[in-house]
């Protein structure tokens, strides 16, 4: 089956640049991610916490202030009608913001539950997201799509009658998710979006998500987390990050009983020995600390945590290379799966 590709990502690099006396420190926090989003996706981007998922997706937006900066690469966003956007040829931000932010490409940042203006009621916030695409949307046409877009995501239509305040929790999120979504763009990233909420309002928001797939209403989803048992529920897909780069994607189910990459091996197998209690945010099981990203290791950057580390791994970056399904950046795999 031939899938349509929506994002393609090459080789790109975003750094915070910081200084510290007189001297400038590159943190290397996006640093060559290699990655295709497909039409259908709900992609699981996880990994530990400050391995960069939260400045990739910044990066997909295009959404860098300083002192976060784009370095290089591809990025390109492949519209319903095929136009390709080469979002990194775009003059500055706004240009990027004006044509596709909403209409193309949304993000829910971590702070969702609080990204709503409290003193503005839902059926205002909707109206100005529909009439930045449609300048002659009269309010009453805003509010009835507001309402069904409501609607779709199983919340009470009234909810545009109210202040983001007056909502709960799961609720403020959905109807995040509904203002987000509201121009039916192609790609949705999520940044945890339910690690502040309790375990059944979770599910709750995740059938939202999977509804707005279902739906057509979105094509993709980029779903960020630290918590791969949570991305087993929803994902299709699963890209693994590690220190600045992707070191593993593929299906989830050959991701979750057959990972690859020794990386993925090890944050599987630290949420399996910590389930269900552990699952506090930033806890990471995996002996030793992920690298500091001003002056990563060489070679492989896992290597001085990796059980498995070879001499190569200490001095060559290994490149993505596919095995069945999966694509896997680990010399372990250098010459096939049967090598290993
Ligand atoms: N404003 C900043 N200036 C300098 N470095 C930063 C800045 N913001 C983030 N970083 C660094 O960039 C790296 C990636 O951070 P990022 O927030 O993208 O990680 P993350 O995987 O999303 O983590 P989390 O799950 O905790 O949100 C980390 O090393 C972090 O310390």
């Amino acid at each position: 089956m031939a899938m349509n590709k929506r994002m393609v990502l090459e080789n790109l690099r975003a750094y915070y640049r910081q200084l510290k006396g007189t001297t400038e420190y590159l943190v290397k926090a996006v640093d060559g991610v290699n990655l295709e989003i497909y039409e259908g996706d709900i992609l699981g981007l996880v990994g530990e916490s400050g391995c960069g998922k939260s400045t990739l997706a910044k990066t997909l937006m295009m959404d860098l202030t300083p002192p976060l900066q784009y370095m290089g690469g591809k990025l390109q966003i492949i519209s319903r009608d095929g136009t390709v956007f080469e979002i990194t040829q775009f003059k500055g931000k706004d240009q990027v913001k004006r044509t596709l932010w909403g209409r193309h490409i949304a993000y829910v940042p971590q702070d969702a539950l609080n990204a709503l203006m409290p003193t503005i009621k839902i059926k205002k916030i909707a109206y100005d997201v529909l009439r930045s695409n449609e300048s002659g949307i009269t309010f009453q046409e805003a509010v009835k799509k507001a309402k069904e877009r409501l609607t779709e995501l199983d919340l009470p239509d009234y909810v545009t009658e109210l202040y983001p305040f007056q909502l709960s929790g799961g609720m403020r999120q959905r109807a995040v998710l509904a203002m987000a979504t509201l121009l039916n763009p192609e790609i949705l990233i999520v940044d945890e979006p339910t690690s502040a909420l309790d375990v059944t309002t979770q599910k709750i928001v995740l059938k939202s998500l999977i509804k707005l797939r279902k739906l057509e209403l979105v094509d993709s989803i980029v779903f960020i987390t630290h918590d791969i048992s949570t991305v087993r529920q929803i994902a299709n897909r699963i890209a693994v990050m590690y220190a600045g780069k992707i070191v593993e994607t593929g299906p989830t189910e050959s991701i979750i009983k057959e990972p690859l990459h020794p990386y993925t091996k090890a944050l599987i197998e630290s949420v399996a020995s910590i389930e269900p209690e552990g699952k506090e945010k930033g806890i990471s099981y995996i002996p030793g600390q992920p690298p500091n990203l001003i002056n990563p290791p060489t070679g492989c950057r896992f290597h001085p945590r990796c059980p498995y580390a070879m001499e190569i791994c200490r001095r060559e970056e290994p490149e993505l290379i596919k095995i069945d399904e999966t694509q896997v950046a680990c010399w372990l795999y250098k010459g096939g799966r049967e090598n290993v």
